[in-house]
């Protein structure tokens, strides 16, 4: 891509919101800068429990914050924030010359794509083993080619930081004729979000990627957890499709896969999700074990910082607090035994693991026994007010294991790759 005044819009289509930023690339003078300058800085959340709240925010300008009954899914929430954008005089939205869209399930796929036919019905094919995410990307990419007809819509894929898992990691113990027949395996997701930690955490220690063991966790809405070695995946807590693993906001997370056919006599049948942009093939327990499980099911509310508010007096609470802590120390504890305890940090990241240092302090704690530094109880609450993409949260001079949290940016990874690749 040539620098000059052209922007880069990136859209991440997460479970629940949808962030968007847009950037300016840079010209190709600092080696060493991001190749890519933030211009505007967007969110839309609680897309699927309205009314959704809409962020919008010009740096060094204005700022937007408000609730919106406008926006019901994915593709308005989309068009909301380029009519936003439409409205700001400084921006030329025919100078944006690349839209990057995450694309949470790739399949086999390891390297962006272009958007055509062929991609845009591949995307839609795999839409059954990302029921959250891959309906609401192609709706957001549709919406693109129409607005924005001369930029190129770009996909990027969350599965691809994961090809590097082994074999006997990424197969499930069933017949492997049927399973490489249908693509059953591991797949593993979150990767943008992986690739953009492991580039930091390298930066902030000063050792080259492929030097690092690194176990990360990403907790939002939905949670995983990724163990690194060497700078690549080695495992990762979610599977062929995004609910197993961790539980999330109204993800269950791993279940005993017997569950589903106790849990309701109908729980076979296909399900009728009237809420995504494609034809779902879902039957109903997978349509409940994404849509009505997690934290909603266990607190009423998808809102962990509610659930943690609340957990001292709210046993419905505490119970969604510690079962997640639980299942986050399942992970910690295993990868750390595949690493062999040559673990460089243990990194937290996500809407949660940034800012719950409730959680931290908790996972800290557990942790000491494998030989981590301490968390430092004023490090840890002051997280929110420090400055720069990596935190150490240790007690300082402690020897031992690192404890970081990285503020994660799906964005900035793909525009990065987006003006450093050939695309
Ligand atoms: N102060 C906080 N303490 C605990 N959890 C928080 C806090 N602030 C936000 N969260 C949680 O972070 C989640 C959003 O994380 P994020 O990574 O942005 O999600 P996603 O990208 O999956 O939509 C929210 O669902 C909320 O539960
Ligand atoms: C893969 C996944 O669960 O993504 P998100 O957390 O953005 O919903
Ligand atoms: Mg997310």
């Amino acid at each position: 891509m040539s620098p000059s005044q052209n922007l880069v819009l990136s859209v991440n289509a997460g479970s629940s919101s949808l962030k968007i930023c847009l950037y300016r690339v840079r010209d190709k003078t600092d080696t060493n800068a991001e190749p890519n300058q933030l211009m505007i800085t967007s969110s839309i959340s609680n897309i699927s429990a309205p009314p959704a709240k809409f962020s919008f925010k010009v740096l060094g300008g204005s700022t937007k914050d408000e609730e919106t009954q406008s926006v019901h899914d994915h593709a308005s929430a989309f068009t909301h924030f380029l009519e936003c954008l439409n409205g700001e005089a400084d921006i030329d939205s025919a100078k944006i010359t690349h839209v990057c869209h995450r694309v949470v399930h790739g399949g086999d796929f390891t390297d962006p794509v272009g958007i055509n036919d062929e991609a845009y019905e591949h995307i839609e094919r795999l839409s059954d083993l990302a029921p959250l995410h891959n309906g609401a990307s192609l709706a957001v990419i549709k919406t693109c080619l129409d607005q924005l007809p001369d930029a190129k819509s770009v996909a990027f894929f969350d599965t691809a930081f994961h090809r590097s898992i082994p074999p006997h990691i990424s197969s499930y113990a069933i017949d492997q004729k049927i399973a490489k027949q249908r693509g059953l395996k591991k797949y593993g997701f979150h990767g943008l979000s992986y690739s953009f930690i492991l580039r930091s955490v390298s930066r902030f220690l000063e050792k080259p990627p492929a030097s690092l063991n690194l176990i990360i966790l990403h907790l939002g809405s939905g949670a995983s957890a990724c163990c690194i070695q060497h700078g690549q995946s080695l495992d990762t807590s979610m599977g062929l499709t995004p609910l197993n693993g961790l539980p999330g906001a109204t993800r269950s997370g791993t279940i005993d896969p017997s569950l589903i056919f106790h849990y309701t006599n109908k729980a076979g049948r296909m399900s009728h999700d009237e809420g995504s942009a494609v034809q779902l093939h879902v039957t109903q327990a997978e349509h409940i074990l994404n849509t009505q499980a997690g934290w909603k099911a266990l607190a009423g509310t998808t809102d962990f910082a509610a659930i943690t508010a609340r957990r001292e007096e709210d046993a419905a609470a505490r119970l969604a607090f510690d079962l997640f802590a639980d299942r986050v120390l399942n992970y910690v504890g295993s990868y750390h035994l595949k690493l062999g305890g040559a673990v460089d940090a243990l990194v937290l990241s996500g809407g949660i693991g940034e800012r719950s240092k409730e959680l931290r302090a908790f996972i800290g704690q557990r942790v000491e026994c494998l030989g981590y530094a301490p968390v430092d109880e004023r490090r840890n609450a002051a997280v929110d007010a420090t400055e720069g993409i990596v935190v150490d949260v240790g007690v300082p001079g402690a020897a031992g294991h690192r404890m970081l949290v990285c503020r994660t940016d799906e964005q900035l990874e793909m525009a990065r790759q987006c003006t450093l690749g050939s695309l």
